[in-house]
């Protein structure tokens, strides 16, 4: 089957010169939950938008559903349903008025059942008579969210759903994109968060400097995550690691006072033991020494180290 959204070596330089996106290739299949993952300014916004139309691309070709974005723009569109970061609203208008017009400007007919349906799954059954204007943040939120599924789109894009949201909402999000995703929508949601990815996504994308640095399964990457480090804090700086312990996966850092191993946490067998024997023999003396779970700030590094 085609995948249902092909981005091909799509690349965006803006008005004043500066490049957000480098010749990015990504083919998402239907029914998938795929996670945009990358820090602020990585070109996510810039990537959903391309596919959503209110950014022009520089080059490259995008396919939603088969249809080229650029030449067949109204029948791409229709497919996706977008929930930005911002709120954006008529505030005098009701909740059901302003869910039922956004499904009209896609040319749908009016289906009040469907409706009704999306308001009670996303809890705003009860304030479909309310003016949005008195409504509290989070159930804005899920106006947006209502507003982008009016339509009853193939593929939602979520841009950053869980940004200042409550832990009660959260949860309906999640249970609603699994939802979706049972009726076959494909789920595309951009995020800061790796156990946001690691909760709800089939498949990750790691996005840093307008570059697609990774595509993997969730599984995977975590799997990678699995990586931790045993930061030693030694009595005395090191020039360098002395050539004994070559064979082992150590980092010296720039200060010559901690001495870092990568391990994988889910083997039998650390390996930090042997080397803290290893380190008494050679009379290496440490003062401190700490563990932690490579962050995705490292997997970024690791990343961007290899790329360039
Ligand atoms: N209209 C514009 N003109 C010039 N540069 C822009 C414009 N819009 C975005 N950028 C720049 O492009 C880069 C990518 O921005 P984008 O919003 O796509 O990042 P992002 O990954 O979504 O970040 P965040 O996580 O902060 O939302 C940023 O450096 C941003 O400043």
């Amino acid at each position: 089957m085609p995948p249902i959204l092909s981005v091909r070596a799509v690349a965006k330089t803006y008005k004043n010169g500066f490049t957000a996106l480098r010749a990015v290739d990504l083919a998402i299949e239907k029914g998938e939950i795929f996670a945009l993952l990358g820090p602020n300014g990585a070109g996510k916004t810039t990537l959903i938008s391309i596919v959503c139309g209110t950014v022009t691309m520089t080059s490259g070709q995008v396919l939603v559903d088969g249809h080229d974005i650029a030449r067949d723009y109204r029948a791409a569109r229709s497919r996706i349903g977008l929930v930005p970061q911002e709120i954006a609203l008529d505030i005098f208008a009701t909740v059901w008025n302003t869910v039922s017009f956004s499904r009209g400007l896609f040319g749908k007919r009016p289906n009040p059942a469907y409706i009704e349906s999306l308001l009670r799954d996303l809890s705003l059954w009860d304030k479909r008579n309310s003016r949005v204007i008195e409504l509290s943040g989070g159930m804005k939120r899920r106006v947006m969210i209502a507003k982008a599924l009016s339509h009853e789109p193939d593929i939602l894009f979520l841009d950053e759903p869980t940004a200042g949201v409550d832990v009660g909402l959260r949860r309906d999000m999640w249970t609603l994109v699994r939802k979706l995703r049972d009726k076959g929508v494909t789920v595309i949601l951009t995020t800061h968060y790796i156990e946001e990815a690691e909760e709800m996504a089939d498949r990750v994308g790691v996005i840093d400097d307008g570059r697609l640095l990774l595509v993997e399964e969730t599984t995977h990457l975590m799997r990678k995550l699995g990586k931790r480090r045993l930061t030693l804090a030694l009595q005395h700086p090191m020039e360098a690691i002395p050539p004994e312990l070559a064979g082992w996966s150590l980092e010296l850092e720039a200060d010559g006072q901690h001495l870092v191993y990568s391990f994988d946490a889910n083997a039998e067998d650390t390996g930090i033991p042997t080397l803290l024997r290893r380190l008494g023999e050679k009379g290496i003396d440490f003062k401190d020494l700490d563990t932690s779970r490579s962050s995705l700030e490292d997997i970024f590094v690791s990343l961007v180290e290899r790329a360039a």
